[in-house]
């Protein structure tokens, strides 16, 4: 299956378990691939027949900024959700890095992959 990538999106949202994290944003990043068929896209140069990575971004953007959350967990799992409900992708992969998370690591993540 074809893919479409957003590598490295940062985006500044209040997420953590910490009091001192719901007063001050920390930057997440976010990694995503996505199954896509880009062979009509390819041919018709319609970018309604491609999946959008720039309104997927700026929709993913949107959701994280418009409530705090506790864990990386459910921010993945939110944008999994909305790529495979609103954008029509049949896959999903998501990783959410926290990279300020623990001071002696470079960097802490997960990831998750869902289907349609
Ligand atoms: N698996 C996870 N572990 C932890 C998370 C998380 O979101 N997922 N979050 C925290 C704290 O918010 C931490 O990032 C503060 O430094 C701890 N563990």
């Amino acid at each position: 299956m074809d893919k479409v990538f957003i590598e490295g999106l940062v985006v500044d949202a209040f997420i953590g378990v910490y009091d001192w994290e719901h007063e001050q944003t920390q930057p997440l990043i976010l990694d995503l691939e996505m199954d896509w068929d880009n062979r009509k896209a390819a041919l018709s140069e319609q970018l309604h027949d491609a999946l959008d990575y720039d309104a997927l971004s700026q929709a993913i953007i949107k959701l994280i900024q418009e409530r705090p959350r506790a864990l990386i967990e459910t921010v993945a799992e939110e944008i999994a959700t909305l790529v495979l409900e609103r954008f029509h992708a049949p896959r999903v992969r998501v990783k959410v890095s926290k990279p300020q998370a623990v001071a002696a690591a470079r960097q802490t993540a997960v990831e998750i992959i869902r289907q349609a």
